[in-house]
């Protein structure tokens, strides 16, 4: 399978849906994503983007539509099948293992690159997971830290330390939810220009609060509202579109 199997977009989104009860929290939901650019979905509180992104990596089954990755249906597959398949996902809360060092994490985290029948062989034999821990220590500026514990990182070295998690399998997707949120300004601007950097090698999506970073970084805007898409296109155009100044902003 090549990377551009088909010239199939990275990700395609068709007719997503899904309602817990009688609310429509995702509701016909179709848009693409082009590799190598970076998409942003954004929406007021409630618009149905988190459940949005469960549905992609596959933490939700939706009742109707489909999820195509690089043209192949993965539709209601479970997490670790899309993950094995090119999508990563970084999670809103922490979720790195607070004892373990920052080598291991990285180390633990790149076991997914071992051919299956060597992932369960001594670690210390697991030569391409050490060699992409090393790699993504220096990419992430870690290396100082490399034996030092998760819980000893600052927030914005813990932040920078799952984004090379969800890098360590080399996906072709990585989702980010609120990758800046709970930062300080200066951390803000460093993730930031972590995630441009990335795009250079992966396929980014993320939702972001943030619209002044919403604006800088994205290539792609998909605003949600209501479990809809209610516009799509590049950032300026979305910001100027009046349903979204009344939907989004509060104005029109
Ligand atoms: N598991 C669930 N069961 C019932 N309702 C849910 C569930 N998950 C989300 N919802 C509801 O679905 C709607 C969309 O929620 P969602 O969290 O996807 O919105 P969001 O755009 O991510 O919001 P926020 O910006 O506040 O995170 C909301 O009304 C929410 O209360």
């Amino acid at each position: 399978m090549t990377a551009h199997r088909n010239g199939a977009p990275v990700l395609e989104v068709k007719n997503l849906s899904i309602r817990f009860g009688g609310l429509r929290a995702v509701d016909d939901v179709s848009f693409t994503v082009e590799r190598q650019r970076i998409t942003t979905v954004i929406g007021p509180n409630g618009a149905g983007k988190s459940t949005l992104f469960n549905l992609v990596s596959g933490a939700l089954r939706p009742r109707d539509g489909q999820v195509l990755l690089e043209g192949v249906d993965l539709t209601g597959a479970p997490p670790h099948r899309l993950q094995r398949a090119g999508l990563a996902r970084s999670f809103q809360i922490t979720n790195l293992f607070p004892d373990l060092s920052v080598f291991e994490t990285l180390r633990l985290a790149s076991q997914i690159l071992e051919p299956p029948l060597r992932a369960w062989q001594p670690v210390r034999r697991s030569t391409i997971a050490i060699a992409r821990a090393g790699a993504l220590l220096e990419r992430f500026d870690l290396a100082a830290k490399a034996g030092h514990k998760v819980a000893a990182l600052s927030h914005g070295e813990q932040r920078r330390l799952e984004i090379a998690v969800a890098l360590a399998g080399e996906p072709k997707i990585l989702l980010l939810d609120e990758p800046t949120q709970g930062m300080s300004h200066g951390d803000t601007e460093e993730t930031a220009a972590l995630i441009r950097d990335l795009a250079a090698d992966v396929t980014v999506m993320l939702i972001e609060h943030d619209i002044g970073l919403v604006m800088s970084l994205s290539d792609h805007v998909v605003v949600m509202h209501q479990g809809r898409v209610l516009a799509e296109g590049p950032p300026a155009a979305v910001r100027a579109d009046p349903a979204v100044q009344t939907a989004y902003f509060g104005h029109a």
